[in-house]
């Protein structure tokens, strides 16, 4: 008798994932071989490590489960990174237990990491800047050649609802990518999975999975969205919605990245000898295109570009489009657009 369903499903995505990752490691052969010495650059080991991380959530511990099953299988190397943030009582505790369950899994090596949260951007900005910090040093420590995450389709569901609601484009719909971070470092195997199946399937291994008790906490906007938003869309828009927020999140990706190519081949058509904007050539671009160019040039001059939101962009926008002598424009970082004499000139003030 084959494995219970949600246990194939889980470990079917992190194959494919590790495939991926295996083909590329081995510089694009389609039928990678670990074992085959030859096919590995020099200095390189036959056997690259994948490390999971893991919150000890069912998603996560899923996720860790499922690569330590299908990593040896593709001769490769298995292990787990854990963050203790220190902000709740027992974190540390909790922290050394779920280091324990991997090891249990067969995860090596594994490590339980604590980090210091600041305060940039709230509480939970912080805490995600910290672990991601700690993951890309753990990352680099054990040379590792991938970070696996457990976000499953839900979570890509409820981000896509957040960039609608924050109104600033389709970049904003285009959620998570399956691969991201420096050299494609990230992986999201869950990406297209419900969470449903990531719990069904640590159920029917027994193992234990710890509930983070801010996910219930109607004081944050994810877990409002989570227990009251998404239930009710989907009882007023039935049971397909997530699936379908998670397929606008890949339709939009691939919109928005072929946007950001048509601006960067545009800007070098917009601006002067002296690599100044003009403001008649970027008049006659489509809105999506220059926007994006206006957006880049601010963010080049030293606008930080979490703090550039849609509306700064809008208000340069209108020295080009809706142009009737107004003033500089302040942005964030202390940057300053301004029209002079037909070019746009966007810089430090
Ligand atoms: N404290 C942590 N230590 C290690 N990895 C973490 C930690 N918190 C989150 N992650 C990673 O980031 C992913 C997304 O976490 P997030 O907090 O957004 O979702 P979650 O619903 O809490 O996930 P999970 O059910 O796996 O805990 C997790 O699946 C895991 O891979």
């Amino acid at each position: 008798m084959g494995p219970h369903p949600a246990v194939a499903a889980i470990r079917l995505a992190v194959r494919r994932v590790l495939h991926d990752i295996l083909t590329e490691y081995f510089s694009g052969t389609s039928e990678p071989s670990p074992h085959d010495s030859e096919r590995t650059a020099p200095g390189r080991p036959a056997s690259p490590l994948v490390l999971v991380a893991c919150s000890g959530g069912a998603d996560s511990m899923a996720l860790a489960s499922a690569l330590a099953f299908e990593a040896p299988k593709l001769g490769m190397r298995a292990g787990g990174i854990t963050v203790d943030h220190g902000l709740q009582a027992g974190s540390d505790v909790r922290a050394e237990e779920v280091a324990l369950r991997m090891r249990e899994l067969g995860l090596e090596p594994v490590e339980s990491i604590t980090v210091r949260v600041g305060r940039d951007g709230g509480p939970e900005a912080a805490a995600r800047d910290a672990r991601y910090a700690a993951l890309d040093a753990a990352a680099k420590r054990h040379s590792a050649v991938a970070v696996l995450l457990g976000h499953t389709r839900d979570d890509q569901a409820e981000t896509v609802l957040l960039g609608l609601a924050r109104g600033s484009g389709i970049r904003s719909l285009s959620g998570m990518a399956a691969v991201s971070g420096a050299d494609g470092r990230y992986r999201r195997p869950f990406l297209q999975l419900d969470r449903q199946t990531a719990r069904k399937a640590c159920m029917v291994q027994s193992l234990p999975v710890w509930d983070d008790p801010h996910n219930a906490d109607p004081a944050y906007t994810r877990s409002r969205l989570r227990h009251e938003g998404l239930p009710a869309l989907e009882k007023a828009l039935g049971k397909g919605v997530v699936e379908a927020l998670a397929r606008t999140a890949q339709l939009s990706r691939d919109d928005a990245d072929a946007l950001d190519t048509w601006a960067s081949q545009a800007e070098a058509s917009v601006r002067d000898a002296a690599g100044l904007l003009e403001c008649a050539k970027l008049y006659a671009l489509p809105p999506a295109v220059r926007r994006r160019i206006l957006r880049r040039a601010a963010i080049e001059a030293g606008a930080p570009a979490g703090s550039l939101f849609a509306r700064h962009i809008e208000e340069v926008d209108r020295l080009i489009t809706g142009w009737r002598g107004q003033g500089a424009i302040n942005l964030p970082g202390k940057v300053v657009a301004q029209r002079q004499g037909g070019r746009l000139v966007i810089r430090q003030g």
